[in-house]
């Protein structure tokens, strides 16, 4: 089942520092949540990283799972090359209840991680095997990708901003939750917002939506 992890200010301790926890932390960096990374050793990219976003780096090996009392955190993602350590850390972390993902260990893990096509941080398209194979999927995402450029154009991303907008102010003036789908639906077909899109007047979109909104009947 692919689902979506909200880890709004969630604290979300990564282990080791090489390519698995840089694709770990690229994903968790498009969140607002508190990463801190433990390592003996950490890449050149991910140096790169903590110098230019707020993640905390304690440089140690991990050779126990005291850390996961002192520090509390919500998430474990374990990443070393190291199997005993990291099955250590999946013990530990489920025996507190805590969420565990580790790289080398699908079937102790309490979530995946597909291959992700991204539009603008606006949209994301997940491609999964269910573990088969990730680089099956990882081929599927790159041959996808370029279809899916042809069709995702600039204005649907524009009309999402417009929606997002309009289903904040939907749910203040219309009551039901039927008339709010009527109203956004309307919005989405409408010739004349569309226009303005399409010409880049997004404020002038914007207010002819809320004109909408209001009037809602
Ligand atoms: C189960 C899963 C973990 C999970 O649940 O999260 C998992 C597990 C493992 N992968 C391993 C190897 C490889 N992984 C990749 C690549 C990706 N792996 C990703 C996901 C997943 N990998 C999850 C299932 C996803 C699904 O089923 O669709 C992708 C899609 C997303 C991402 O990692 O973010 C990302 C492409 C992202 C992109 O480019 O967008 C490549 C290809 C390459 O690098 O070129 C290889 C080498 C070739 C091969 O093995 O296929 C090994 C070590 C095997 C060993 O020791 O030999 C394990 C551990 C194991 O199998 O035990
Ligand atoms: N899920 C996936 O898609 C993939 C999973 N893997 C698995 O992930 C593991 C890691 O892969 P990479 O990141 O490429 O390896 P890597 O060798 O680049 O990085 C391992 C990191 O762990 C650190 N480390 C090792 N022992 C440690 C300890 N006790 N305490 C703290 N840090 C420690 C090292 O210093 C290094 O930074 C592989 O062994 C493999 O099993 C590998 C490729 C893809």
């Amino acid at each position: 089942m692919i689902v979506n992890l909200n880890l709004q200010n969630k604290k979300i301790i990564i282990i080791g520092g090489g390519n698995e926890a840089q694709k770990r932390i690229n994903s968790l960096l498009k969140q607002e949540c508190d990463i801190t990374i433990i390592a003996d050793s950490i890449n050149s990219q991910i140096t790169k990283l903590t110098k230019t976003k707020k993640i905390k780096v304690i440089k140690q090996k991990v050779v126990d799972t005291k850390f996961i009392s002192k520090l509390k955190p919500n998430m474990i993602i374990t990443t070393t090359n190291d199997r005993k350590i990291n099955q250590k850390i999946i013990n530990a972390a489920k025996k507190k209840g805590i969420t565990v993902y580790s790289s080398d260990n699908p079937e102790d893990s309490d979530f995946s991680n597909p291959a992700i096509i991204d539009f603008e941080n606006m949209i994301q398209i997940a491609i999964f095997t269910g573990g088969q194979s990730p680089a099956m999927s990882k081929k599927i995402k790159e041959k996808s990708e370029k279809a899916l450029k042809k069709t995702i154009t600039k204005e649907d991303i524009a009309q999402i901003k417009i929606q997002k907008m309009a289903r904040k102010l939907a749910k203040e003036v219309i009551d039901t939750p039927d008339q709010r789908r009527e109203c956004l639906r309307s919005i989405m077909r409408d010739n004349e917002i569309d226009q303005l899109i399409k010409d880049g007047q997004m404020k002038k979109a914007e207010k002819k939506v809320s004109t909408i909104l209001r009037n809602w009947k």
